[in-house]
């Protein structure tokens, strides 16, 4: 519901000065509203347009939907329910004392004197006044008349509340005294309105953001869509809200994401998640903000075991063909090889490996073992390049089987042990079958890297879990 409204405001002072020229503005009920703009730009006058202390010489102002009867019993009734704070307390503040000043709003409305002294003792305690209410109120400091103009206004129980520049002037603690007041009068239900050039004020404190240049009214709405505004913004001489501007550069540099611009540190803080990035090649039709798999991460990439990137999201793309990608890695848990040697083929047993190992890959190698794996109708599903396929299988987690026959056995071993020494990933290598113990594991072959040999695990192969390796690398 609109408490406050302007239609086609235009206001000159009488030297001739446009101070307002066409604005129109909604003001919901209950809302915390901030007018930003530069020096100039219209905003007091306004204000004063919005109490009735002037009148508009175009355009009409709204209070609850009717317009505003500039008589002197029309003005009192919309001064009791549109109260106005001036930048200047001193403006404002016109009692000998704390306890006139604020009971001057209610006596003007005629209440009676008991009446009064109930409001204003009310307001004593609210605003921490009452050690002060004798005193006169040009001996106090900043904040003190702050909240006494505040209090003589709120005296009167209006429905908004219009401050202009009400934390101009207080120091930090002050001020969030002001604000913290202001934030609990609007969940009272008030509607605080108020001007100011603190950016960062407006952008997190305000529901609703006008943003007025040169008497005119050039943007309104959320602080977040008046602020991703960045030229318009500069272009009325005001900042950028230093959290956006923190935000920008954490964007930039890939150290936040998520797109959604932060409203206060706790906001910010979130936006900071750990992110994984790489740079890939990707084709001319993936665009930003699509997700790419990007398959097995080993190697390098790898960190600490083995990972797919599924559905990594493009952040960016250049112009020569590559993109920076948020990963999305899922775990993978590397399967296993295991090598058979036909030589000593055994159905019974076989069936008996396959299942034992829920093989799921089977490969062969060599002349004989081909030959042979076909004669028994065993499916072998890779017939060349096998050592290397298994590899690549089992780092997907796939369970592999490779036959061949006597001589190979040991170099499919040294090949495999190579790789685990080399990639620090540890697959699963079982030599099977009767003629697996014959193999000699510990070959003088074997390849050292670093520090590290492989050593053969201890332990019967026939109970060996299928995911523990047979080799392990010693440091
Ligand atoms: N009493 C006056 N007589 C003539 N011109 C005035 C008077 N008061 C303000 N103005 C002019 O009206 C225009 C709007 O002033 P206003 O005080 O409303 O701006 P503002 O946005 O509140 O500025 P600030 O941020 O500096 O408080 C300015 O050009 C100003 O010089």
């Amino acid at each position: 519901m609109i408490i406050l409204e302007t239609q086609n405001l235009e206001y000159s002072y009488p030297d001739g000065t446009k101070a307002i020229e066409d604005v129109s503005i909604q003001i919901p009920r209950g809302e915390k509203v901030s007018f930003v703009g530069k020096n100039g730009s219209g905003k007091s006058t306004l204000f004063l347009l919005l109490n009735g202390t002037l009148k508009p010489k175009k355009g009409k102002v709204l209070l609850s939907g009717g317009e505003i009867n500039y008589s002197s019993a029309g003005l009192l009734d919309l001064r009791k329910r549109v109260g106005i704070v001036f930048q200047n307390s001193d403006d404002q503040i016109i009692a000998p004392t704390v306890y006139q000043d604020i009971a001057f709003g209610p006596a003007n409305l005629n209440y009676k004197k008991e009446e009064i002294d109930k409001i204003v003792n009310k307001m004593l305690d609210y605003f921490g006044l009452q050690s002060l209410k004798d005193k006169p109120p040009h001996h106090l400091s900043g904040g003190q008349k702050k909240r006494v103009a505040i209090a003589g206004v709120l005296a009167m129980d209006p429905d908004v509340i219009i401050l202009d520049e009400p934390l101009s002037n207080l120091d930090p603690v002050g001020a969030d005294e002001i604000l913290d007041i202001l934030n609990e009068l609007n969940h009272l239900g008030k509607t605080i309105v108020i001007s100011t050039h603190d950016v960062d004020l407006a952008y997190k404190w305000s529901d609703r953001v006008f943003l007025l240049s040169n008497s005119r009214l050039i943007d309104e709405g959320s602080p977040k869509d008046v602020f991703s505004k960045e030229e318009q913004v500069r272009n009325s001489s005001l900042k950028n809200p230093v959290i956006l501007d923190f935000y920008h550069e954490l964007e930039k540099r890939w150290l936040a994401t998520g797109g959604k611009r932060p409203k206060d540190i706790p906001e910010l803080v979130q936006t900071l998640h750990p992110v994984d990035l790489m740079r890939v090649y990707v084709g001319p039709d993936t665009r930003v903000g699509e997700c790419v798999n990007l398959g097995v991460l080993y190697g390098k990439y790898s960190q600490d075991g083995i990972y797919e990137a599924v559905n990594s999201r493009v952040l960016c793309k250049n112009e020569d063909g590559t993109a920076v990608v948020e990963l999305n890695r899922r775990v993978l848990k590397p399967g296993n090889i295991c090598v058979y040697n036909m030589d000593s083929f055994d159905k019974e047993e076989f069936d008996r490996i396959l299942k034992e190992y829920d093989i799921n890959f089977i490969g062969a190698m060599g002349k004989k073992s081909k030959e042979r794996a076909e004669e028994e109708g065993i499916e072998v599903v890779c017939n060349s390049g096998v050592i290397d396929k298994s590899i690549l299988n089992a780092l997907t987690g796939s369970r592999c089987i490779i036959l061949t026959s006597r001589g190979m056995v040991e170099h499919t071993a040294k090949r495999v042990r190579e790789y685990i020494q080399k990639s620090g990933i540890r697959l699963s290598f079982h030599p099977v079958g009767k003629s697996a113990a014959e193999i000699d594991l510990n070959s003088k072959n074997d390849v050292a890297v670093g520090a590290g040999v492989l050593k053969e695990n201890t332990g019967s192969k026939e109970k060996k879990n299928c995911h523990e390796p047979d080799f392990e690398f010693e440091e």
